[in-house]
């Protein structure tokens, strides 16, 4: 990789979605190696997009993509490859049932079995000894944990030759420490006279690591900013213009809890995906109107404690009443029936149906009301969320598949804040969204509690978030749980103390 020198440029892209989206008009943005840039901008802005159409997913209606003046004709993903640009998204596209190395190898052309098999050995260890993460080449990929793959992810396109590496919100699922530690080998990829490209909406991470920031606002580049240029402010105005002050992490006022427990929960023990306890005799309590909130590193059994509340998880010992009704082990449909809202992990693949329009996303709860669904109602609901939202679509009938990964999560977080009559079971509920979206859903899950009386549980591993919602903040670690505190007069270097000890 060193010496070659190599300079990309994308020029006058544009392209148009069936319905008459435009993602992206005449962008134009240029790479070299050894440089590091973060591509920013509010959901739906077109950064997926356009780096799609470098890795072949998408082909422009306009525009070209040269590299060292040579134009490039990228039809699919093998042809991005075969010049080294590799892309790698936030869900592992890995083989489950396959080992690490035989992942590693998968896609490797021209090169003999053996061969490519002790090289992918070879550099698995060398990468996962660099960042900190364990992995051996014969571990199955089902068992590895979500940290694993991503490394997997990253290691493979190395081994495929990457020069041009993306990262499309890669990393952001991360814990944060190991997210420094991968970060720290992309600079030394980068210096190495690679090229990085990363998509993320944690903007002041990307102030640190960056050398270069791009800013698309709908469909068009509205800034870019060298790492001594930019600061968040510049940034955020780049990106939302002037609805940029609407951004705050000042705390949310305090609620007024009810006397009555809604969410409760007994010396709970539940086993995570591999069988070994996840959640260690776990006691909580969430009254009407209160919002608590559940700090940690990522992996700590928040998610474990989370779906077990929701009817997701076997309960092994311990109880649940959700408004005073014995609920342990009733199943998910049951306490949803009960008017409990749920945005889960991985809300893009288990919170909607891809296939499906936004319509029957929505629909899909009012199921559990009625056997007949009022479709004037829902259609109506659906309009609304769209609009309170700002969800991006030609209108409700289209499939969500062709959503940005942003607007995706607004519907899911649309719906279950409209379902949650009685309680919201939620793990990291702004994930994927902007800033501002991020603030105003922690805004409307606030009015909830304060105005409808609903109770809110929810673990998020970003410590702002949890200080500026929560009327109680718990940690957890190691499965346990620690808590409740005030969060007026807990310091936070206290709470972190709690999650990392
Ligand atoms: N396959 C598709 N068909 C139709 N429209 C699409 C398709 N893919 C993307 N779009 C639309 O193009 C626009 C840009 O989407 P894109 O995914 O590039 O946004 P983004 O900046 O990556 O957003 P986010 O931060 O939400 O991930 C959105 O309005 C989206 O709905």
């Amino acid at each position: 990789m060193g010496s070659q020198q190599l300079e990309l440029v994308l020029k006058d892209i544009t392209k148009t979605f069936p319905g008459g989206v435009i993602a992206l008009q005449d962008v134009s943005m240029k790479l070299k190696n050894g440089e590091f840039i973060a591509l920013l901008g509010e959901n739906g802005a077109g950064k997926s997009t356009l780096m799609k159409i470098l890795y072949g997913i998408y082909t422009p209606d306009k525009g070209s993509i040269i590299l060292n003046d040579e134009e490039l004709s990228i039809r699919k993903p093998s042809d991005a490859i075969r010049r080294g640009i590799i892309m790698v998204s936030q869900s592992p596209q890995l083989i489950d049932r396959l080992t690490v190395a035989e992942n590693l190898t998968l896609g490797l052309e021209n090169v003999k079995p053996f061969a490519g098999f002790s090289r992918a050995s070879i550099m698995i260890k060398e990468y996962s000894m660099k960042v900190g993460v364990k992995i051996k080449p014969d571990d199955k990929v089902w068992s590895l944990t979500y940290t694993q793959k991503q490394l997997v992810e990253i290691v493979r396109a190395l081994v495929l030759g990457a020069k041009i590496l993306i990262l499309d919100e890669a990393l952001t699922y991360l814990p944060l420490e190991e997210r420094k530690k991968f970060y720290v080998f992309l600079q030394e990829f980068k210096r190495k006279g690679g090229a990085v490209v990363v998509i993320t909406h944690k903007i002041p991470e990307a102030l640190e690591v960056a050398d270069r920031i791009v800013v698309l606002r709908k469909g068009r580049v509205s800034g870019e900013l060298t790492r001594e240029e930019a600061t968040l402010e510049k940034v955020r105005e780049l990106m939302f213009a002037e609805a940029a002050r609407e951004i705050t992490y000042e705390r949310l006022p305090s609620s007024v809890k009810g006397e009555r427990p809604v969410i409760k929960a007994e010396d709970l023990w539940v086993q995570g995906d591999f069988g070994v306890p996840a959640v260690k005799g776990v006691s909580i309590e969430v009254k009407e109107g209160e919002v608590a909130g559940i700090a940690g590193v990522v992996g700590n059994g928040q998610r474990e404690l989370l779906e077990a509340l929701i009817g997701l998880r076997r309960i092994d010992k311990g109880r649940v009443h959700i408004d005073g009704v014995d609920v342990t082990n009733k199943g998910i449909g049951n306490i949803r029936n009960m008017g409990v809202g749920f945005i889960p992990d991985l809300p893009l693949r288990y919170g909607v149906s891809q296939d499906n329009n936004i319509i029957e996303n929505i629909a899909v709860l009012f199921h559990r009301e009625k056997f007949v669904i009022d479709w004037d109602r829902v259609q109506g609901l659906t309009r609304d969320i769209i609009k309170t939202f700002k969800i991006l679509t030609p209108s409700e009938f289209y499939p969500v598949k062709i959503l940005s990964g942003g607007n995706l999560m607004k519907v899911v977080v649309g719906r279950e804040l409209n379902y949650s009559r009685r309680a919201l079971i939620a793990y990291n509920p702004t994930r994927a969204l902007d800033e501002i979206t991020a603030v105003q859903v922690r805004r409307i899950i606030k009015d909830k509690a304060m105005n409808e009386r609903i109770a809110v549980i929810f673990a998020s591993e970003d410590l702002d978030e949890v200080y500026q919602l929560s009327d109680t903040i718990y940690v957890m670690n190691s499965g346990k749980i620690h808590g409740p505190f005030d969060p007026e007069t807990t310091p936070r270097d206290e709470i972190e103390r709690l999650m990392v000890m």
